[in-house]
């Protein structure tokens, strides 16, 4: 049984997570629920940011601490939005202001490719000298049109060719069996797994 602090303010991820690690035996507490502040999320790569906002949570509660960073690379925008993604049209954050500016950006483009990305990091304690990472990738397509209301972020922009569908449009189940998320917790599964955890 695990008990771990979820380090994320964003209700789509904290769903997402309860859906996958809930079965597994996992007791997974959003740090909104335990008074955790927002962390700090300074820095040019996913995966350092995922490390800072792990540290955070598990400082402020001293329980484990689970964090995900993630977000949308276009390969028509030098990599854009990337570590971005979630202020990407500014402050305060909002998935509508996002995707205009994504749609915006890629006009008159036609190159869509695109993929999501997230690294998520565990650790054990604030100081743990070797936190658990794990990530995982999603291609797709722009598409200008949103379609579906699944999902959250970018998903009612974000085409999957093997689908037909945009991942707002698929069901929880394949959007856990495809996403970069679902993938990297899988991958940190099988991690800890492996070392006996
Ligand atoms: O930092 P936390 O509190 O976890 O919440 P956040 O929303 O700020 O999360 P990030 O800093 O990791 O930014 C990720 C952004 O990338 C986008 N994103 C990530 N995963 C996504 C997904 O599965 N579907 C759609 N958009 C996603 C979405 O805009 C997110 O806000
Ligand atoms: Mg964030």
């Amino acid at each position: 049984m695990h008990k771990i602090v979820l380090a994320s303010n964003n209700a789509g991820k904290v769903k997402e997570f309860n859906r996958l690690l809930e079965p597994l035996g996992w007791i997974v507490i959003p740090q909104g629920e335990l008074g955790v502040s927002e962390a700090e999320e300074p820095h040019g790569t996913f995966i350092e940011n995922a490390l800072a906002k792990a540290r955070h949570a598990a400082l402020a509660t001293g329980l484990p601490a689970l964090a995900d960073d993630s977000g949308i690379c276009v390969h028509a925008l030098g990599g854009k939005p990337g570590v971005l993604s979630a202020r990407f049209a500014g402050e305060p954050k909002s998935d509508a202001g996002n995707n205009q500016k994504l749609i915006a950006e890629l006009a008159g483009q036609p190159d869509r490719r695109a993929y999501y990305y997230a690294a998520l990091v565990l650790v054990r304690h604030a100081d743990d000298p070797q936190p658990l990472i794990a990530d995982g990738i999603c291609a797709g397509e722009i598409v200008d049109e949103p379609r579906g209301d699944g999902g959250f972020g970018y998903d009612p922009h974000f085409w999957l060719p093997a689908f037909g569908k945009t991942v707002a449009e698929i069901s929880t189940e394949d959007k856990s069996a495809i996403s970069h998320r679902g993938k990297a917790i899988r991958a940190l599964v099988a991690k800890l797994q492996e070392a006996g955890l």
